[in-house]
């Protein structure tokens, strides 16, 4: 039975894995299992490990007897763990630092990998290829790491994982692998198309510039096609975020921890129930519950698998971003199969104690950062909160300056043409301009070494995320606004042939001259 009713959006499930990808773009907390002085793993549920003995275990989470789920299992404790800190060895005091395992800047480092080593070790070093595995019926995915080689770090019951640029969420769940195998593949198709144009060119040279093609199109789908959807248009505009972009060396590119441990999980709540397998004709073949796919990373490659996995994205509704995430994930994350013992997690219980781990300022003066009253007491919040959602803050916590960040802003009301409220928006908004204005490569940039060409520019900025789905599936009807859900048999014209609409074009990387350097 699903326990889960919940609003539709007007926005697809798409919307769902392109963020998440973006999401381990630019942010990956190391939080490793800890293990005793010999190495063995230490249970943090365990009474004497708790609080004190491991640094690591100090965030389990407390469930208390009566909890409707965890009560009914007796299980009174969930292990999680403290993110890793850098040391500082230089004299003067300073806040502690949070290792971001992921670079910082959008640059598709969940396809390439975040330092020059993992980068080597995912390329063919051949026509500037990443390295793929090809299932049963010669489709491309990322290499295949079977358990004999790698050990699953989430659940032995995992057939396959990938290895991809980000090891750490590459495997997560079904969405965020389908879209590391779409931009694998997206890579290698331009690999293949650069070299048939400049037969001459050396495999550094395909991988770097098709490389560029894949963090361009990234960039650009996440600055035109998703940002609006998730901050507003008009937000969008009034932020500068829509300027044409020049580098300002002064501007921090880096990931807030405001940022990536709040204001972008707020899109844990669009997470669906399940995800939907829909053939050619629009029917949907089979579904996953949340509890089953986040361990059946070996579905994808399985027949069709991945072609319907896409279209199932592309037809079904999502789920409005709410106050609450669904309920499967904020109780059955991560089950363990065939363990008597019951073992799922709750996402957003995580969430607020991450911000809890890294040390996040409360709502109330995030608010206040954003342009927002500082508020005295809880009232003071009615401005961007509902008065019933107050009430229940009134009865959680004591002061109003107690309020965790994730919570005041997933309780916010949403801003005009957004997703997110206002204090979210105005993080995200930050988050966004950072990446852009201060990254010397971002991909609309001028005058810099390796800037595109404004042919090759113009071409890029064609490239949505429909064309990235044609290039590389057999998904054959896409529509323009591709994170919308539109109904084939109300508006058929709203949908087009990936054959006709949708061919790419890199003409303007062909060099004339053939020993011209790029
Ligand atoms: C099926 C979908 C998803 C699942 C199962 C999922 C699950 C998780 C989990 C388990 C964590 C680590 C929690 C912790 O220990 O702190 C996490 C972190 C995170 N998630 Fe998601 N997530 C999903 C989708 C998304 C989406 C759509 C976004 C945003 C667009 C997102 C943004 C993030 C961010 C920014 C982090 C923190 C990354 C870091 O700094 O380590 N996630 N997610
Ligand atoms: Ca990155």
């Amino acid at each position: 039975m699903n326990r889960e009713i919940y609003r539709v959006d007007e926005n697809n499930v798409l919307l769902l894995p392109f963020g998440q990808l973006l999401a381990h773009d630019i942010s990956g907390l190391p939080n490793d299992l800890v293990s005793d002085e010999n190495g063995n793993a230490i249970d943090c549920c365990l009474t004497e490990n708790k609080i004190k003995k491991y640094t690591q275990c100090q965030i389990v989470l407390v469930n208390l007897p009566d909890d409707p789920v965890y009560g009914v299992y007796n299980k009174t404790c969930t292990p999680i763990f403290r993110s890793l800190t850098s040391r500082n060895y230089s004299c003067p005091l300073y806040p502690t630092t949070f290792i971001n395992d992921n670079s910082h800047f959008i640059d598709a480092s969940e396809v390439y990998g975040s330092n020059e080593n993992y980068a080597k070790h995912l390329r063919v070093m051949e026509g500037g290829r990443l390295k793929f595995s090809v299932s049963n019926n010669g489709q491309m995915f990322c290499p295949f790491l079977t358990n004999q080689n790698k050990e699953s770090t989430r659940n032995n019951n995992i057939h396959i994982e990938y290895d991809t640029g980000d090891p750490s969420n590459g495997n997560q769940n079904l969405g965020i692998t389908a879209m590391q195998t779409l931009f694998l593949r997206f890579h290698n198709y331009i690999a293949f198309k650069l070299s048939s144009l400049n037969p001459f060119w050396s495999d550094e040279i395909i991988y770097q510039e098709s490389r560029k093609i894949v963090i361009g199109t990234i960039q650009r789908i996440a600055y035109e096609d998703f940002l609006p959807i998730i901050i507003g248009d008009d937000f969008q505009e009034i932020y500068g975020l829509n300027e044409a972009n020049i580098y300002d060396p002064t501007i921090n590119p880096s990931t807030s921890l405001e940022f990536s441990s709040a204001a972008s999980r707020v899109l844990h709540a669009i997470i669906p129930v399940e995800f939907n397998f829909m053939n050619k004709d629009y029917e949907i073949e089979n579904s996953i519950k949340i509890t089953d796919w986040t361990t059946k990373s070996d579905l994808i490659p399985l027949g069709d698998n991945f072609d319907k996995l896409l279209k199932g994205f592309i037809e079904t509704p999502g789920r409005m971003v709410q106050p609450s995430y669904n309920f499967y994930i904020s109780n059955y994350m991560f089950p363990v199969p065939n363990n008597p013992q019951y073992t799922g997690r709750d996402l957003l219980a995580i969430d607020i104690a991450r911000g809890r781990d890294v040390g996040l300022q409360p709502y109330n003066k995030i608010r206040h950062f954003c342009g927002y009253p500082l508020a005295k007491n809880f009232e003071d919040l009615v401005d961007l909160i509902h008065i019933k959602d107050i009430i229940k803050l009134k009865n959680n916590y004591y002061s109003v300056n107690d309020i965790d960040l994730m919570v005041g802003i997933l309780l916010e009301k949403h801003s005009d043409g957004a997703i997110v409220g206002p204090t979210a928006r105005c993080i995200i908004a930050d988050a966004f301009y950072r990446y852009k204005v201060g990254d010397r490569f971002f991909y609309d940039v001028q005058g810099q070494p390796g800037s595109f060409t404004e042919d090759q520019l113009k071409m890029i900025k064609k490239i949505t995320l429909g064309h990235v789905i044609c290039a590389t599936t057999n998904v054959d009807h896409v529509q323009k606004d591709i994170f919308k859900t539109i109904d084939h048999n109300l508006f058929p014209t709203f949908k087009m042939k990936c054959d006709d609409e949708f061919d790419l074009n890199f003409k303007a990387w062909k060099k004339v001259n053939d020993h011209t350097e790029l």
